[in-house]
């Protein structure tokens, strides 16, 4: 079930599921208090071309693990990254098997600049592996969102272990992944993304740019 945060009479955040379950606690445990402290992602919405990010910035989208761009954003993505596309190919293919040993779901591909045709965009691209398949055998809009909090956090501590390392990694740019081809209500994809913990001083916003109407 859909966990909303809802505030009960006695001003107690509680959740959906305990009230579905009559499970009414009585006052904060040393849990809730510690979860009530627990910085969330924060995101900031625009209505901007996502390819339009400044050089070095990291350009997210959602990917399934076949190794497929083939079509929405992923084919845009396909044809002005060629060489981003063949390592996530790799990635899917290679790196991995697609019977014995897919990519799991839920995990994160971060790919470095690595265009070389005059006048390619530096972008970083993160794919999150939120679904195994795509088209009819994409996986329930459940599962998927279950997926995209898990990449999600994968790549948030993938761009902190980067910048330790002293790499140029900039700022973090997503369309409005799963809410086209993958068929997921772009509210339910924002209600995960927004509960997704991060830790003082780490990677902790990012920007959702789409062209789309509201
Ligand atoms: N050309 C373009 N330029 C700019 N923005 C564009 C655009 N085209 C669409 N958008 C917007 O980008 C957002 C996400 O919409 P998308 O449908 O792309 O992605 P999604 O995350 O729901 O699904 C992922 C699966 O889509 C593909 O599937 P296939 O392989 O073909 O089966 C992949 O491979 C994955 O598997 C929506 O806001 C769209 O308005």
């Amino acid at each position: 079930m859909k966990q909303l945060e809802m505030s009960s009479s006695s001003g107690r955040v509680v959740t959906t599921e305990q009230q579905a379950h009559g499970n009414k606690p009585q006052g904060k445990t040393p849990d809730d208090l510690a979860d009530s402290h627990q910085m969330r992602l924060k995101l900031h919405e625009y209505k901007k071309d996502l390819f339009s990010a400044p050089p070095n910035s990291i350009l997210i989208h959602a990917c399934n693990t076949r190794g497929v761009w083939g079509s929405g954003i992923a084919a845009a993505f396909r044809q002005r990254y060629p060489a981003a596309f063949q390592i996530y190919r790799a990635h899917c293919l290679q790196m991995h098997h697609q019977r014995n040993a897919p990519v799991p779901t839920g995990t994160c591909l971060l790919i470095p600049p690595c265009e070389t045709k005059t006048g390619a965009a530096s972008h970083w691209i993160g794919c999150l592996f939120t679904s195994a398949k795509y088209g009819r055998a994409k996986d329930t809009p459940r599962t998927i969102l279950k997926n995209t909090g898990s990449a999600v956090r994968a790549l948030l501590h993938q761009v902190q272990v980067i910048r330790a390392s002293g790499e140029v990694v900039g700022q973090l740019v997503m369309c409005r992944i799963n809410s086209g081809r993958f068929g997921v209500d772009w509210d339910r994809t924002v209600d995960v993304l927004r509960n997704v913990d991060v830790q003082e001083g780490t990677v902790s916003e990012v920007e959702v740019w789409s062209m789309d109407e509201d």
